[in-house]
Parts: C-alpha cells; structure tokens; sequence
C-alpha cells in the first residue's frame, strides 16, 4: 500500500484553506502504509501540481490512498483508476458538497467545487479527464449542499445518490451504476472493448428497461453479489474508488473542515457505508480530503477512523 500526500491547498475557497497543507501531513500519517509519496505542490499552478499527482499514482505499486489536500487532489487518482478499470469503476463521492460546478456555475470559482465535473469532462482549462467519466458511474453519499447548476446536472444525468447514513442503500445504488454488461455471471474481460461485444442491453439503450427486467436500475439481478474477483482475478462487478471529503461527517462532531455543513455523518455511519461497500465489492482506491485540523478531538477522532477506513478498503490479499 502506498500513501500519496498532497498538501494542496489552493483549490480550496475557504479562507482557511491554508491548513490543509498540514492537514495532508497529519493524514498521510495515520494511513498503515508501507510507503510514502509527498508530491510537492506548485500552489500557482493546479494543473502542474496535478501532472505530478498522476505521476505519483501511475507510479505507485499496489493500493494506493491519496491525503489531502482540498478535494481537487482527487482528480488524478480517479482518472487513473479508470484507466485500469475502465467501464467498471463506480466513483463515490462522500461528501456535503457535490463538486459538480463548472467555471460557469461556480458561485467561488474554487477548483475544489469542480472537480467531480471536471472528471466527466466539463472543467477548467488543464484540470479535465482524459477520458471522461459517465455521470451515470457516481454515486453521491451523504452530498445535501448543492448549488443551482449542480443540482441541474445531477437531475440531468441520472447520477446515483444515498441521502442518509444507510448502508444498504449505498451498496445497491453503487450495482445499479454499472451497465448490465459488467454483471453478468460469466467470466468478464477488463477491456474497453467489452461492453461492445455483448448484446445484453445497456445503460446507453433508454429502452432496455423495458426489453429486460433484469437490467433495471430498480431490480438487481442476483448476480450482483459476485462482484469480487474470481480466481482468476477477473472481476465480475464494480471496481469501486471512494472519495471521503471530511466535511461529510456532521458538523456538531467534527469541525475541522472549511466548507461545513450540517446534517452529516456521524463517523460509525461513515465507516459502516465503506465497509458495506467493501464487503460486497472491490474497492480500487481511496481519497480523504479536507482536512484543516484546528481541534485536539478532531485529531483524536480521526487517528482511529481513518485507519479502519483504509483497512476495510485494502484488505489483505487484494493488496498487490
Ligand atoms: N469539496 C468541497 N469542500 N467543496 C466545496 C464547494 C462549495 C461550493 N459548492 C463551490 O462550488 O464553491
């Protein structure tokens, strides 16, 4: 397992913003990681200091756990996975915001607002994927302060949310944000040509709901739970990235973040959704964000959870 730090702070809004640099630092300490990559960060120049993120994760062997840093650092490690994992990474956002603006809709002008966007496509000038992420391969958790335009993507779009603290809920909304392609029983191949060469219907067919029950966003097939690798590491279901901006959990708890908002988590909410998630899935990384320490009890609070966050994603033998 590799820890990547990235003390960035500018693409934060926040007039606190600068704590997150020793925020990277304290997180990337509490990740039981074997190594550790500082990336140095140009704070005039997001696009530059991103180059050398994906450097860093392209780099790193094995499971990697990025520490912010503002939620901007993300915007490499997922592309990066969905390099490796093509049409089968399902992104989760944890997060009170959304981070579905575009340069046009932001109300801050904050990178940090923009980078979920900005991995489907939609961003600041050197700050967009590749290779775009669909909208339809998020899942919102526990998101409840949304801006205008951010609120017109998602109902555009279709993109998965879970609202509450509920476990269940996320692990179905995060199987039905996988084309039926990648659930079937048979033995799958992780390659982009995959979902060409299967007749079963697909997301991109408005019609296929009603062709086939089986392929509705309402009714997962069985076969969803045969989502961990096979023996011969193949893998049958999502391969799953989880992004936890910190200013998910809830405000009258945790208070070191920038941006609050209440109605968040509760820390054993938080954890109970990862390892749902991680017990019926694989998880193919994992980002934590946002972090401007200015408690003793939020750093106390965290030491515990941010290591049982990353046990539950990186368990033994599926770290490489
Ligand atoms: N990851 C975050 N803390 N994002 C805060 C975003 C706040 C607001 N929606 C904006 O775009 O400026």
């Amino acid at each position: 397992m590799t820890v990547v730090e990235v003390p960035q702070w500018r693409g934060s809004g926040a007039p606190t913003a600068e704590r997150l640099r020793e925020g990277a630092k304290l997180l990337a300490d509490m990740v039981p990681a074997a190594h550790r990559v500082r990336v140095e960060v140009d704070d005039d120049d997001l696009p530059e200091t991103a180059a050398r993120v994906r450097s860093a994760v392209s780099a790193a062997g094995g499971f990697v756990v990025t520490a912010g840093g503002d939620c901007g650092v993300e915007l490499e490690p997922v592309a990066e996975a969905m390099r490796r994992h093509g049409d089968r990474l399902v992104v989760v956002w944890f997060d009170a915001h959304g981070d579905l603006n575009t340069p046009a809709t932001s109300p801050s002008g904050a990178f940090h607002g923009m980078v979920l966007r900005a991995l489907t496509g939609d961003g600041p000038a050197g700050l967009v994927a590749d290779d775009p992420l669909d909208p339809r391969r998020i899942v919102l958790a526990a998101v409840r302060d949304l801006d205008p335009g951010e609120t017109a993507f998602i109902e555009a779009t279709g993109i998965g949310r879970v609202t509450g603290p509920d476990p269940a809920a996320l692990t179905e909304a995060i199987a039905s944000a996988l084309p039926p392609a990648h659930i079937s029983p048979s033995p799958t191949h992780d390659s982009p040509s995959s979902t060409h060469d299967s007749p079963s219907p697909t997301h991109d067919s408005p019609s296929s709901t009603h062709d086939s029950p089986s392929s509705t966003h309402d009714s997962p097939s069985p076969t969803h739970d045969t989502a961990l690798p096979d023996h011969d590491g193949q893998a049958a279901g999502p391969a799953v990235y989880i992004h936890i901006d910190l200013d998910v959990l809830d405000p009258g708890t945790f208070t070191s973040v920038g941006s609050p908002a209440s109605g968040g988590l509760q820390p054993d909410q938080l954890l109970a959704m990862v390892q749902a998630t991680a017990d019926r899935f694989e998880v193919v990384g994992l980002g934590i964000t946002e972090y401007e320490p200015s408690r003793p009890e939020d750093q106390a609070l965290l030491e515990p959870l941010v290591k049982a966050l990353v046990e539950a994603c990186a368990r033994q033998g599926r770290d490489a």
